[in-house]
């Protein structure tokens, strides 16, 4: 309950300072909304009691004036209120928007990514984050209304019938408690359907996901996947017809029995006036109140309890948005100096989490600085790994990683990075620009389109970029448009998988010479020809730089200073090409195998 009470602070204070104005001026309509129709019930009773008292009409002209212009004020909060709250909701889901992504992109590490947890927290962030807090103000002021109107009205009834102001308000206990049970149960349904409603929209985005489609339609996997989400779906579904079923139950029970508490109020105040202990005014004004309390009362029940679910969904918002540094960041970093020694891994042990085995097993090898590097090993050998702690998306589990004897620890992960330049295996085909797309390596470097073009160059791509229809400027995309439109905008240009390589390559070529350039498989997808122009753009990068290469393609290593050869985890055997190509061991039985391939 008390971290319920901080989330719906955090929001109200988010949703303040975001737009104080706005604020205020709900709270106004909110306050004036409640006073409406607590002024049209006591006109009503005015104009009733004239009505029935001896006179001339000249008596009914105040009262009748009176009505009329509160009838109308009352229409008015509710349209004015729409208004505030979308604008106020579309102000405040930008300021929230702003501090979600900027605090997604103050974890420095991958771990929180790849946790299932977190990642689902920060689904529930994407979707509660931005409505959050407008939705917490919203009820907030909601309550505020109906508090009033229920405070109002119950004075009201006091001062005309005590007897009835307390039958009105016992009739309305049962809701009350029936909803709060109703709404634990909505919270219990939602937690459970939610995974099955993930699985669902899973296997729809795989039936309708463009680079899904070529394998399940050769495999004919449609009707498969089809069933799995449809079974999903009853699933879900199933979930919440019973749900459905007991509100149906509860609310049925409740609307008889607060009809029949109204009914029996209309009743008993007729019968008074038929006895003379009541005026027509006062049948009025009491038939209006318990309506208002009885709907207000209701409607803060719900409220409550809608509040409740809404909370719960901005809670993952707040533990995403104060979520601490994934990685421990110190204080006070020790400056990044250019690489002039080299980078030491010393018995470096690492698991990707605590249940799952280790991936590096005490591995120990040095990237001189100014010497190209190459790793080689089987698939799952942990060469991906290695390129990951390099760029310290995790911290090994034992040992260190030193950069000119510095532990990685003690530097500031950013500037680390601002010295790496790294060609990913698991590169990213953004939908960008094909300008945009290599510039993303170094957004300085965007508007420079000089750069950008020999970057392209060096990766052997500028002549494909310089015959789309739009050169760099042509958007690489197939499922966004080029323009605002749909109508006669263009569709982007598909590139081919090894393409798309050479604008990754381009794009850690545009960082230039940094202190090391890493390369994962950055020819996995390229035809001969390509992989040739990009080893001698690499070359002429390389003219003194550190890189580390890791390629299964044994021939594109053998000019490496060194290579490492990583078996299961841990260095299998060391040395230049020759060396190890003699010698017993992994790397000569791969190369033997590679080479005797092309014999064939
Ligand atoms: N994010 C991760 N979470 C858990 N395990 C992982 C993760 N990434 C990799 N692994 C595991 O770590 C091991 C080493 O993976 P890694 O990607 O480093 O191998 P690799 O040598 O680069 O392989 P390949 O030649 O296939 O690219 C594998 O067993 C893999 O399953």
């Amino acid at each position: 309950m008390t971290r319920l009470l901080r989330v719906a602070s955090a929001a109200w204070l988010i949703a303040w300072r975001a737009a104080r104005g706005l604020t205020l001026a709900q709270v106004a309509a909110a306050v004036l909304g409640a006073a409406t129709p607590l002024a049209v019930a006591w006109q009503t009773k005015v104009v009733f009691d004239r009505l029935a008292a001896p006179g001339d009409a000249t008596r009914l002209a105040w009262p009748i004036t009176g009505l009329v212009a509160a009838t109308v004020l009352t229409a008015v909060p509710p349209q004015v209120l729409r208004y505030l709250r979308a604008e106020h909701g579309r102000r405040v889901g930008l300021v929230a928007l702003e501090r979600l992504y900027t605090a997604v992109n103050r974890l420095v590490g991958l771990g929180r990514f790849e946790d299932p947890q977190f990642a689902d927290r920060l689904r529930f962030a994407r979707q509660a984050g931005a409505a959050g807090p407008g939705h917490t103000v919203a009820v907030g002021l909601n309550l505020l209304q109906q508090v009033l109107v229920t405070v109002g009205f119950a004075v009201s009834l006091v001062a005309v019938r005590p007897m009835l102001a307390a039958v009105v308000v016992l009739g309305a206990l049962p809701a009350i408690g029936a909803e709060f049970a109703l709404s634990r149960r909505r919270a219990h349904a939602a937690n459970r359907v939610g995974p099955v409603e993930r699985r669902e929209l899973f296997y729809g985005q795989l039936l309708s996901d463009v680079d899904a489609a070529t394998e399940v339609r050769l495999f004919a996997a449609g009707a498969f996947l089809r069933d799995r989400m449809l079974g999903e779906r009853r699933a879900a579904d199933r979930l919440l017809r019973s749900l459905d079923r007991r509100t149906m139950a509860v609310e049925v029970a409740l609307t008889v029995l607060s009809t029949a508490v109204a009914g029996g109020c209309l009743a008993w105040t007729v019968w008074a006036a038929a006895a003379g202990r009541l005026s027509i005014g006062d049948v009025a004004m009491l038939v209006a109140a318990v309506a208002a309390v009885q709907g207000a009362l209701l409607g803060m029940v719900r409220d409550v309890a809608g509040a409740h679910t809404q909370l719960i969904m901005f809670d993952h918002y707040l533990t995403v948005v104060e979520a601490g540094s994934d990685l421990p960041v110190p204080a006070a970093p020790l400056p990044v100096t250019g690489l002039r020694e080299g980078i030491e891994f010393r018995d470096v042990w690492f698991r990707y989490r605590e249940d799952l085995p280790w991936v590096l097993r005490g591995v120990s090898f040095t990237i001189p600085h100014g010497r190209s590097v190459a790793l080689v090993g089987h698939n799952g050998a942990g060469k991906s790994t290695v390129v990951k702690l390099l760029c310290r998306f995790y911290d090994p589990g034992r040992g260190a990683i030193l950069w000119d004897g510095v532990d990685l620890r003690d530097l500031d992960p950013v500037a680390l990075r601002a010295r790496i330049a790294a060609v990913f295996q698991d590169f990213v085909s953004y939908e960008l620009s094909a300008a945009e797309n290599i510039g993303i390596g170094d957004v300085d470097a965007l508007p420079d389109r000089a750069r950008l073009e020999a970057a392209g160059r060096q990766a052997g791509v500028h002549e494909v970029l310089r015959e789309l229809p739009h050169g760099y400027d042509t958007l690489l995309s197939r499922t966004f448009f080029a323009g605002d439109e749909f109508d006669g905008a263009e569709r982007g240009t598909i590139l081919s998988g090894g393409q798309w390589q050479r604008v990754a390559v381009a794009r850690g070529f545009l960082r230039g010479r940094r202190d090391l350039m890493i390369l994962d498989e950055p020819s996995a997808r390229l035809d001969a020809e390509a992989e040739h122009q990009i080893h001698q753009g690499l070359q002429q990068m390389r003219g003194g730089g550190t890189t580390l290469l890791i390629s299964h393609r044994l021939g594109s290593i053998r000019d490496a200073d060194l290579i490492l050869v990583l078996d299961a985890g841990a260095v299998a055997a060391t040395g230049r090409h020759d060396d190890l190509v003699n010698g017993p061991g992994l790397y000569s039985e791969l190369f033997s195998l590679q080479a005797a391939g092309y014999h064939h």
